[in-house]
């Protein structure tokens, strides 16, 4: 079986490590050290809003200057599914809808905000948007939703996986 990442050691899923720009990293970041999405900034506004700068790198470009388009999926998942952790919150992505509303520029700051719409138990409903900086034009939109999840829950996938 293939060994995890041993950036997980001892890891507490509430408190990841963030870089000094505050961004919590997901496992192969770790080891990087930064997010290889290209995410700068994190952080959590007062009123519940999560707000992240980011640039598109050029190791993404899909078409000539702009993002692929599975950059930007990735980007609205990572940004969206933050919101949860940074209320101290282990999710998983159930479900995620991105509409691709203008190209995203390579190497171009744009920001990503990020909002509850509501929570029913364990689901919480997120949306959120990417805008071009400085005009704020918007890039993409998406809404999905997010499962909260007990730290046991990688345990039990690896268990499931040893079965089939
Ligand atoms: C950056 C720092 C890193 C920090 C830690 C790493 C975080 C990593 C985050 C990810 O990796 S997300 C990766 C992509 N997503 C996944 O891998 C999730 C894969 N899917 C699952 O694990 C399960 O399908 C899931 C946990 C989403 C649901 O499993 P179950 O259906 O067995 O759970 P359960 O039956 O307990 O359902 C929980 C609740 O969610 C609801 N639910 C499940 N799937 C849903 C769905 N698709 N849409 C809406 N609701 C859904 C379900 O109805 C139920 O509602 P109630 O609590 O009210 O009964």
């Amino acid at each position: 079986m293939p060994t995890p990442n041993a950036q997980w050691a001892g890891s507490d899923f509430q408190e990841p490590p963030r870089t000094t720009g505050g961004v919590a990293l997901c496992g192969a970041c770790r080891a990087a050290g930064a997010c290889r999405l290209g995410v700068d900034k994190e952080r959590l506004g007062a009123d519940g809003v999560a707000w992240f700068e980011l640039a598109c790198p050029r190791s993404q470009e899909g078409g000539p200057n702009v993002a692929h388009g599975g950059w930007t999926a990735s980007v609205m998942d990572e940004c969206l599914g933050h919101l949860p952790l940074l209320n101290r919150v282990l999710s998983v992505t159930a479900e995620l809808t991105v509409s691709f509303v203008k190209p995203v520029p390579v190497e171009r700051p744009v920001q990503v905000r990020a909002w509850v719409e509501r929570r029913e138990g364990s689901r919480w409903y997120i949306a959120g948007e990417m805008t071009l900086l400085p005009g704020g034009a918007v890039l993409a939109r998406a809404s999905g939703v997010w499962v909260t999840r007990d730290p046991g829950h990688f345990a039990r996938h690896e268990a499931w996986l040893a079965e089939q």
